[in-house]
């Protein structure tokens, strides 16, 4: 596949986070590698590469230029250069938790059916997984909680929608850690039962996020849309049901998988589609932590008192000052209902719910209306990493740093 340099900088690069407005004021920059890349910042045409030495397809998200410490506007200094490692593929990451490098000895619970883009992401990052579908998102996690996986994989943010703020509310209502990213170049294909021809389509089920990212293809199809739990769930529907007026967004690797015929390939209305996922772990269980000097990154959530902007360069200041780059910043404020919880029926945004674990007794949900997500490159045991949380904690209403873990700048293509 030829990637062109002429595409637009995705939207969530440019604007606040819109797919939010209704639940949640929120705006983010946020950095998965390469999609300024493919937006043609630096001028070259990305090249889907030769596939990555461990066998799997890669395409190198980054240019090999370092990043601009501190600097967020989402234009500049947002090409994925992270961390300035432009073509490492970091798999060397001890698993912990009894499993070996590649995965091996290690159940990965997902959302979905067998073939949804979440297994494929797991599979991609830890090859020797076992897999474990589960129906939904919230019980993935719970199965790693109750020791039923090792790891949950959990789509955080695309490059077309932002970051997926439900997805961040379960990780911060769970005492969870983040043990390992992936990026996944995401191709939505139109799939049907065998003989079904386009014309013949009036309805399209799949995931809400992908009903959403191919939003204008549908409207040209003129076809009804209905969200089901994921896309490899609506493929499995179609068969089971033998379903002739309906057609099931998913990968073609789903088509595969459940013999379906693929009548349209590329569906998403932005051809750059990349979604970042995150390997969750029990914190006792989770890989050891990546040395100070290697490419890391910590991510976070900061709770604060809200009202003014003097908070965010506060925090900003921590980490600029100390040449921290930052690969993500989500700003949520959801004052509008002061917080309270039982306001959040008509429309008014609920404050986030964030696990606290660092008190003795047991761990507690507390609410926080103006919260923070940010990640940053670095390691936690890092001196400055260190430093620039102490100095948020002086101000800071709370802070849990959310895991630390290998940067991975590559974006990988199953297709
Ligand atoms: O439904 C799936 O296949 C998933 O894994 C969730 C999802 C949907 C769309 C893009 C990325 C992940």
């Amino acid at each position: 596949m030829a990637y062109t340099s002429s595409l637009p900088l995705p939207k969530h690069l440019l604007l606040p986070n819109r797919r939010s407005t209704r639940h949640r004021s929120s705006s983010s920059v946020s950095f998965i590698p390469a999609a300024a890349k493919a937006s043609g910042v630096n001028g070259h045409a990305p090249e889907k590469p030769a596939p990555a030495p461990n066998g799997k397809p890669r395409i190198n998200g980054v240019n090999g230029h370092k990043g601009v410490n501190g600097h967020i506007n989402g234009k500049k200094g947002v090409s994925g250069h992270v961390n300035g490692h432009a073509d490492r593929i970091h798999l060397s990451v001890s698993t912990g938790g009894g499993g070996s490098q590649d995965g091996s000895g290690l159940r990965v619970a997902f959302q979905g059916a067998p073939g949804a883009y979440s297994e494929f992401a797991a599979k991609t990052a830890l090859p020797g997984c076992a897999t474990v579908p589960c129906r939904a998102f919230a019980d993935a996690l719970a199965a790693v909680e109750r020791g039923g996986a090792d790891r949950a994989i959990l789509p955080v943010e695309s490059t077309m929608e932002g970051t997926a703020l439900r997805n961040y509310d379960l990780l911060l209502r769970h005492d969870l850690v983040v043990a390992q990213e992936i990026n996944l170049f995401v191709h939505y294909c139109l799939l049907a039962m065998p003989g079904v021809r386009a014309a013949e389509v009036r309805r399209v089920i799949s995931h809400p996020m992908a009903l959403a990212h191919c939003g204008r293809a549908l409207a040209r199809l003129g076809v009804d849309r209905e969200p089901v739990e994921d896309t490899a769930g609506a493929v499995e529907m179609l068969r089971s049901n033998r379903m002739l007026d309906t057609a099931a967004i998913a990968s073609p690797r789903a088509a595969d998988l459940y013999g379906l015929d693929v009548l349209a390939h590329g569906l998403q209305d932005e051809s750059w589609n990349v979604t970042r996922f995150l390997l969750l772990s029990r914190p006792a269980a989770a890989p050891a932590a990546p040395p100070a000097n290697a490419d890391a990154k910590t991510s976070m959530v900061v709770a604060h008192r809200g009202g003014s902007m003097a908070v965010l360069l506060k925090v900003l200041s921590a980490f600029s000052s100390r040449n921290i780059n930052l690969t993500k910043l989500e700003v949520i404020n959801n004052e509008g209902d002061g917080g309270d919880p039982a306001a959040a029926g008509a429309g008014a945004r609920p404050p986030v719910m964030i696990l606290d674990t660092s008190a003795r007794g047991a761990p507690t949900l507390r609410a926080f209306p103006h919260v923070l997500y940010v990640d940053c490159a670095g390691a936690a045991s890092d001196p400055r990493v260190r430093e620039a949380i102490q100095e948020i904690e002086k101000f800071a209403v709370f802070v849990r740093v959310l895991g630390c873990y290998a940067a991975d700048s590559t974006i990988y293509d199953l297709q």
